[in-house]
């Protein structure tokens, strides 16, 4: 089954159109990535599937309902981060999820969601209205978890977030992912949703550009990794004709070989180790996400007026 499916969702706000006529397919199980720039109509894409803005046109199905008319069930199934939650200033954080808890008709424990999201006793018997903007968003994120929730989303998760709690939401979201629910998550921390997303879609304008693999985005935008190696001597292995190698030259005293497909790196490391050629020193680079979403989402991205076209939605998604 397709966890979140939109067709030609559209919504439009007087002049402004927010969301584009979007088609968009996550598979049940993945984690997706929702990327865009500042007003690509992330969040009113969410607002839509949550039932919490009406579309001006088009339809969006989660897990199998119709978000408008199923909206009710749905809520049962649905974990929500939003961007911004509103929190009760007086009650303690145990208190919120213990409300979690009993709005959802769920058996969570709350000491268990509490040493989930890093919350410790003490934390939790504190008032909220004290809390850190981290503390603030972990204990979001454990309502988020109540009722074992199919599918949750998440929207910038890791705001206000410190490198621990960050490491924490990337381990809690592959923890979930891993017993089969769902997760779409809208950032615009890209090394995260590198680290944590199986698949990857960026909004520009209201509308889909790209779907796909981190590294199947890096291929389409030509962005590929460049190999260092220091070697003994003039290796004598035809590098170039290696399967993934675009250009082997010779430059400070490296042999840099700029790759088309990351995996070739490897390649040539072993068949250079295979010929008996010493290695002294090795180092790579790969075209980080951030330079595959400038392409897509500048100059009218990759492919200019093309782009749409040239990552068709339909072919990626069975
Ligand atoms: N309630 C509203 N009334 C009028 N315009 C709106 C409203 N909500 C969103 N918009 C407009 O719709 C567009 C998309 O906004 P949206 O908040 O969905 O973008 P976003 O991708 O989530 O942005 P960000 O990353 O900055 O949160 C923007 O031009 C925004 O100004």
């Amino acid at each position: 089954m397709t966890a979140i499916r939109t067709t030609d969702l559209t919504k439009r706000f007087g002049d402004v159109v927010a969301v584009d006529g979007l088609d968009l397919r996550v598979r049940e199980g993945e984690v997706f990535g929702f990327l865009g720039p500042n007003g690509a109509g992330k969040s009113t894409t969410i607002d839509m599937l949550l039932d919490y803005v009406r579309p001006t046109d088009g339809t969006a199905t989660v897990l199998g309902m119709d978000v408008r008319e199923d909206s009710e069930a749905l809520r049962e199934r649905v974990g929500v981060l939003p961007d911004g939650i509103g929190l009760y200033d007086r009650l303690t954080g145990r208190r919120h999820l213990e409300f979690a808890i009993e709005w959802t008709d769920a058996a969570d424990d709350p000491d268990a969601i509490l040493d989930r999201v890093g919350l410790d006793d003490r934390d939790a018997a504190r008032s909220v209205g004290d809390y850190s903007k981290g503390m603030q968003q972990r204990l979001a994120l454990g309502m988020a978890l109540v009722g074992d929730p199919d599918l949750l989303v998440l929207d910038e998760p890791s705001s206000g977030l410190d490198p621990h709690g960050i490491r924490r939401m990337r381990d809690l979201v592959r923890e979930e992912a891993e017993r089969g629910t769902t997760v779409f998550f809208s950032s615009h921390i890209l090394g995260q949703v590198e680290a944590v997303c199986d698949r990857v879609g960026i909004l520009a304008d209201g509308a889909l550009v790209a779907v796909d693999t981190v590294e199947g985005l890096r291929k389409t935008v030509g962005a590929g990794s460049e190999l260092r190696l220091r070697v003994t001597e003039d290796p004598g292995v035809d590098i170039a004709a290696i399967d993934g190698v675009e250009l082997v030259r010779s430059a400070d005293g490296f042999l840099r070989v700029a790759c088309s497909d990351p995996r070739a790196k490897a390649r040539v490391v072993t068949r250079l180790t295979t010929a008996g050629v010493e290695i002294l020193d090795v180092d790579s680079d790969d075209a980080s996400l951030e330079d595959v979403f400038t392409a897509y989402t500048t100059n009218g991205g990759v492919g200019n007026t093309e782009s749409e076209a040239s990552v068709p939605v339909e072919e990626v998604v069975p």
